[in-house]
């Protein structure tokens, strides 16, 4: 599903009311009736309803869903904000509309003081102030107003998208000034700013609106951002001939796990075998051996001549993927045999955890990774990366564009939606996964699902998509069966199976 700009989102309005055909104004009122539809569905009538309705189309929004709820026998008052003396065309439509409505009782239009009402807890704000629309952050009059409704015990419902809240970029935002929204019911689609962990206090609770919006203009409409859908996976799904052996299936390499730190050699392995690769084998240090032939018996050993840590790049030449990263420390030996590693390596590459964090305190190797390399830092380690410390989400991301592009690489920005940046400058955020998988071990077990679809015969961007997908999916099957709270990093490996027979079955 694609992500657009707010000023595509204009550009699609234009282009439904052009094509479809229907008028501005008919299409204000469809997106109201869907708007009225949400909330008369959570909220009885006996509900106290306040609205405020701001200059532009989301006001014109709010104006209309007023008139709806009110004809609808909701107590409603409305206020909207006319401070410049200039409403768009359609908001002044919904004007004259809403009083020429009877049932229709309180309608203030507010020039310049402002009484503000009473707001008490039972009550539902209607936030229509401002929407796709807002160009620069809120001050004045309407910061006080925001910080007036914020404060209250009422419950607030924003339209399209919390007044304040900017759909792309709020690094320079005043984040005082933006409605902490109990629920959003946004538009036909989610705005990019959606995706962002420090938004989730102003968005609540997201519900999307179909309003009908031209699907041709959305096709036509070529965006950078989009969000993976589950049907984008079956074409790129292989299939396992029933003749094949494990020669056919790949061969794959993980170099992880210093002393006291197996674990994630054992996770990254294991998730590793249960991604489809004919073979593992495990490069770690002497003293992981006896517990890695345990816990892992399929997997083949090739152990590093020193005792606890990563020392030695391996002859690379019979694998197809190798996975390096998870638990390996941050010897400086390692890092040489790091890099030595890269160098000699033909086969695709990911790099997660202290793999990243060795390239991030030897930043000019950045230059030297082969076209292709996957990455797959969580916010910290792409900082480290970065050599940057950034304010908000947006400018992480933006800087994360711009390095797969730079490195012609591929960079999973690890998070509740994982973004992954590729070398064509496109983003694609994961759907799947939950709160559950916060938890030690859960971005081993990532590394080795897409190192073993890399050696399985993966191209890289179908292995970094498919693997967010299944990994974010086992997750949220692991979360129904054990519930969030208690899942752990081996839970997704045991619940792989079941994400990958989802997904298969679905195709096969
Ligand atoms: N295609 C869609 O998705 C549809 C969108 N509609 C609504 O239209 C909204 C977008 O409407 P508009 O483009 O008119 O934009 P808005 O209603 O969000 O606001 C635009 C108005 O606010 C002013 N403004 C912007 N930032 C300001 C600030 N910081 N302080 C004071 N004034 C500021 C602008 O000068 C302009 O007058 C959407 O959010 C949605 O609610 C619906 O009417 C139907 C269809
Ligand atoms: N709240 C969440 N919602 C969805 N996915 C999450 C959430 N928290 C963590 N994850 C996923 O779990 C993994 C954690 O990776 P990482 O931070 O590297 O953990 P570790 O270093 O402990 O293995 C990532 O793939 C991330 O997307
Ligand atoms: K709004």
């Amino acid at each position: 599903m694609k992500i657009f700009t707010g000023a595509q989102i204009r550009e699609l309005d234009k282009y439904t009311i052009e094509h479809e055909p229907i008028k501005s104004i008919d299409l204000m009122e469809r997106a109201a009736r869907a708007l009225t539809r949400a909330i008369t569905d959570r909220w009885g009538n006996c509900t106290k309803v306040v609205v405020f309705a701001g200059p532009g189309n989301n006001g014109g929004d709010a104006l209309a869903v007023a008139r709806m709820l009110a004809e609808r026998k909701y107590s409603v008052s409305v206020y909207l904000f006319n401070i410049s003396g200039k409403l768009s065309d359609d908001c002044t439509t919904n004007r004259q509309r809403l009083t020429e409505c009877k049932a229709v009782k309180e309608f203030t239009e507010v020039i310049n003081e402002f009484d503000p009402p009473k707001l008490e807890s039972g009550m539902l704000v209607v936030d229509g102030l401002f929407g796709s629309g807002l160009n620069k952050p809120l001050a004045g009059g309407f910061a006080s107003l925001v910080k007036y409704i914020n404060q209250s015990s009422a419950t607030v419902v924003s339209i399209d998208v919390p007044s304040g809240l900017m759909t792309e970029d709020n690094t320079y935002n005043v984040r005082a000034n933006i409605i902490k929204a109990n629920v959003t019911f946004t538009l036909q689609n989610k705005k990019l700013s959606f995706f962002f962990p420090e938004n989730q206090k102003f968005i609540g609770e997201l519900n999307v609106l179909d309003i009908g919006l031209s699907k041709d203009g959305m096709k036509s409409l070529s965006t950078h951002y989009s969000v993976l859908e589950e049907s984008e996976l079956y074409p790129r799904i292989l299939h396992r001939g029933d003749y094949s052996h494990k020669g056919d299936m790949g061969h794959a390499l993980i170099i992880a796990g210093s002393y006291g730190m197996a674990g994630a050699a054992i996770l990254a392995t294991k998730a590793c075998l249960r991604s489809g690769v004919g073979k593992v084998t495990v490069c770690t240090p002497r003293r992981n051996n006896d517990i890695m032939q345990v816990s892992v018996p399929e997997a083949v050993m090739c152990i590093d001549k020193e005792e606890t840590y990563f020392s030695e790049a391996v002859d690379a030449t019979d694998f197809d993927a190798i996975g390096i990263g998870p638990g390996l420390g941050q010897q400086e030996s390692s890092a040489i045999a790091l890099i030595t590693q890269i160098r000699r390596t033909q086969a695709p590459i990911v790099i997660d955890a202290d793999g990243l964090n060795m390239l991030s305190s030897h930043r000019a190797w950045l230059q030297q990774l082969p076209h292709g390399i996957i990455m797959t830092p969580h916010p910290k380690e792409y900082e480290r990366l970065a050599g940057n410390h950034f304010s908000d989400s947006y400018e992480r991301l933006a800087s994360a564009m711009d390095m797969a592009e730079r490195l012609h690489a591929f960079i999973i920005l690890k998070g509740h939606y994982s973004a992954l940046c590729m070398p064509d400058g496109n983003i694609v955020f994961n759907p799947t996964g939950n709160a559950g998988m916060a938890t030690a071990g859960s971005g081993d077990v990532l590394t080795g699902i897409i190192t073993g679809l890399l050696a399985r015969g993966y191209k890289q961007a179908d292995a970094c998509l498919l693997g967010m997908y299944l990994h974010g999916l086992s997750g949220d099957i692991a979360a129904q069966s054990l519930g969030v709270e208690s899942v752990v990093a081996s839970d997704l490996i045991n619940y792989l199976p079941q994400a990958f027979k989802h997904l298969y079955g679905i195709v096969s």
